[in-house]
C-alpha cells in the first residue's frame, strides 16, 4: 500500500517535454468540456432511472475513471462520438456492489464524489488511485459520511487510498459545516444525502463551485441555496427525490483555457480567441484578477449553454502588473494559481496571493512545487505563511521542472516556457491527459509548438 516514486507512479517511463520561446500565437478553438461538470453529468447520469444524454463531455482520464466507477457500480455508459454519451442509470437507492476495486487514478473530484454516493449506498467499494492521489487528504469526506451512518472498514494511515468504505442504506439527515470551502467535501455530502429520508444541510462559509447543486435541480431534485453569512452559502437538499434523466450540454472547462488565456497574454503580439468558455461567477476568478493586472480581455457574446453562461475570450498580449489576490477569491480560482504565478512572473512588480493553503493538497504540493519551478527557472519570489508572493520581471527560464504528477503544473511551465528567454523542460507530460486531453494540438494550432527530449 506504500506509494511508489513520482516519477514512474503512472507506470510508465516519464515524457519530459520542452518549450521554447514562440512567435505570436493566433487562432481560435474552444477548450475542452468541464472536468467537474463532466464527472457530475455521468454521477446524476448512474443516479437517475432512464437515459442521460451527454454531449461536450470532457473525455480525459479523471473523467473516464469515474465512467468507469459509474459502469462498476450498474450504470451502461456508451460512447455515441467525440464528448457525445448516453448513460442508462440505476436510480438513488439502486446501486449495484462493485466487484473491483474503483481505481480513479489521479481524480480527487471523482474519487470523493463518488464516496459520497457509496456512503449514501447499501454497498461496500474499495477505492484506490495513482501515487498522487493516494497522497490526498480523505478524511475530510469520511468524517462526514461516517456521521450519517457509512463506515470505514479499512483505510491507510492518515486516512487516505486505499480505502473500504461501507455504505448505509438510510443515511442520516446532517447539518453540516464544511470545515474548508470545497465543493468536493459539499458534494459529498449532497450525494449521500440524496438516498436519505430526510434534509441534507450543507453550510459553507465561502461559497464554491455550485455545479452539483445547479443539477441535482436540473435532474429533478428540490435543493434550497441561500445566503450564509458574508461569503458563504446554505445548500438544503430533501432527501429520496426520484432523479429523471435529463441532457447536459458541458460548457468548455475556464481551467483549461487558463492556459491558452496566459500564454497569449505573455507572449509578444498574441491575438486569440477561446470560444464559449463558461462563466459561472464561482469559476471565475482568475479572468477578475487577470482584468485588474492589466490584462486586455475582451468578453464577446455572453449567453446561456446548458444551464451555465458562456462568452467568447479574445486575449491579446499585454503589458501586465502586480496585484493583491485576496484570500476571499481563492474558491473560484483554485486550481488556476499555479499560471497566474506564471503570469504574475511576467507583470512589472509584485503579486500577492494569499491564502492558499489549499493548494498542499491537491495533485501534488502546488505552492511548493510552484516555488521549486519559479526558482528553477530564475524567478524571484517567496512564500510567506500561505501566500505566495511573484515578482516580475525578464524571465530567464532554463530550468527543469519536476511536475510531480500534477497536470497543472506540467500546463503552466510549459507555458512559461513560450515566453521565457531559454527552453523550460517539465519531467513528465503524462498527466495532461487527465484534464486537458488536446492540450499540445490546441497550443500548436495557435502556433506554440512544444519538443520531446531531443527533439528542442
Ligand atoms: O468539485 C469539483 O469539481 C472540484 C473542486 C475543487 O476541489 P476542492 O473542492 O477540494 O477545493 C477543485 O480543485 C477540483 O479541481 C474540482
Ligand atoms: C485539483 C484538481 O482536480 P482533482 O481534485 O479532481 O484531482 C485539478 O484539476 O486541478
Amino acid at each position: 500500500m506504500s506509494a511508489s516514486s513520482d516519477a514512474s507512479a503512472h507506470g510508465a517511463t516519464p515524457q519530459p517535454l520542452t518549450a521554447g520561446r514562440s512567435g505570436p500565437l493566433r487562432g481560435r478553438f474552444k477548450p475542452p468540456g468541464d472536468k467537474s461538470i463532466s464527472h457530475r453529468a455521468f454521477i446524476f447520469g448512474l443516479l437517475s432511472v432512464g437515459v442521460t444524454d451527454i454531449e461536450g463531455l470532457l473525455e480525459g482520464d479523471d473523467v473516464m475513471r469515474t465512467g468507469e466507477a459509474c459502469r462498476a457500480l450498474g450504470a451502461t455508459l456508451t460512447r455515441h462520438g467525440p464528448g457525445r454519451w448516453t448513460v442508462q442509470g440505476m436510480g438513488v437507492g439502486s446501486l449495484l456492489e462493485p466487484k473491483t476495486t474503483l481505481d480513479f487514478g489521479n481524480a480527487g473530484t471523482g474519487s470523493r464524489l463518488m464516496m459520497g454516493v457509496v456512503g449514501g449506498h447499501a454497498v461496500t467499494a474499495t477505492f484506490d488511485g495513482d501515487a498522487s492521489l493516494r497522497k490526498r487528504p480523505m478524511r475530510r469526506i469520511l468524517d462526514p459520511l461516517e456521521a450519517m451512518g457509512a463506515r470505514v472498514v479499512d483505510q491507510a494511515p492518515g486516512g487516505r487510498c486505499p480505502i473500504v468504505l461501507e455504505g448505509t442504506s438510510e443515511p442520516l439527515p446532517i447539518d453540516y459545516e464544511t470545515p474548508v470551502a470545497s465543493a468536493q467535501i459539499k458534494s459529498a455530502v449532497l450525494l449521500a444525502g440524496l438516498n436519505s429520508f430526510g434534509r441534507t444541510t450543507v453550510l459553507e462559509r465561502e461559497a464554491s463551485r455550485d455545479h452539483t447543486e445547479k443539477m441535482l435541480a436540473h435532474f429533478g431534485a428540490t435543493v434550497h441555496v441561500a445566503p450564509w453569512g458574508e461569503h458563504g452559502r446554505k445548500i438544503v437538499l430533501e432527501g429520496r427525490p426520484e432523479l429523471k434523466p435529463r441532457p447536459v450540454s458541458v460548457p468548455a472547462d475556464p481551467s483549461s483555457a487558463a492556459f491558452p488565456m496566459v500564454a497569449a497574454l505573455i507572449v509578444p503580439g498574441s491575438e486569440i480567441v477561446l470560444e464559449s468558455v463558461m462563466m459561472n461567477p464561482l469559476r471565475t476568478g482568475l479572468l477578475t484578477t487577470l482584468l485588474e493586472m492589466g490584462a486586455d480581455i475582451t468578453v464577446d457574446g455572453r449567453r446561456t449553454e446548458g444551464g451555465e453562461d458562456v462568452a467568447d475570450l479574445r486575449i491579446r498580449a499585454s503589458r501586465l502588473h502586480g496585484v493583491d489576490v485576496p484570500a476571499s477569491r481563492a474558491p473560484s480560482m483554485i486550481d488556476e494559481y499555479p499560471i497566474l504565478a506564471v503570469a504574475a512572473a511576467f507583470a512589472a512588480g509584485e503579486t500577492r496571493m494569499r491564502g492558499l493553503q489549499e493548494l498542499r493538497v491537491k495533485e501534488s504540493d502546488r505552492l511548493a512545487a510552484v516555488a521549486a519551478g519559479l526558482a528553477a527557472n530564475g524567478i524571484r519570489h517567496s512564500v510567506v505563511g500561505d501566500d505566495l508572493i511573484v515578482t516580475g520581471g525578464p524571465v530567464p527560464g532554463g530550468g527543469s521542472v519536476e511536475t510531480h504528477l500534477d497536470h497543472r503544473i506540467a500546463m503552466s511551465f510549459l507555458c512559461l516556457g513560450l515566453a521565457a528567454e531559454r527552453p523550460v523542460t517539465i519531467d513528465d507530460e503524462a498527466m495532461i491527459v487527465t484534464s486537458f486531453p488536446t492540450f499540445k494540438g490546441s497550443m500548436a494550432g495557435l502556433g506554440a509548438a512544444f519538443a520531446q527530449e531531443g527533439g528542442a
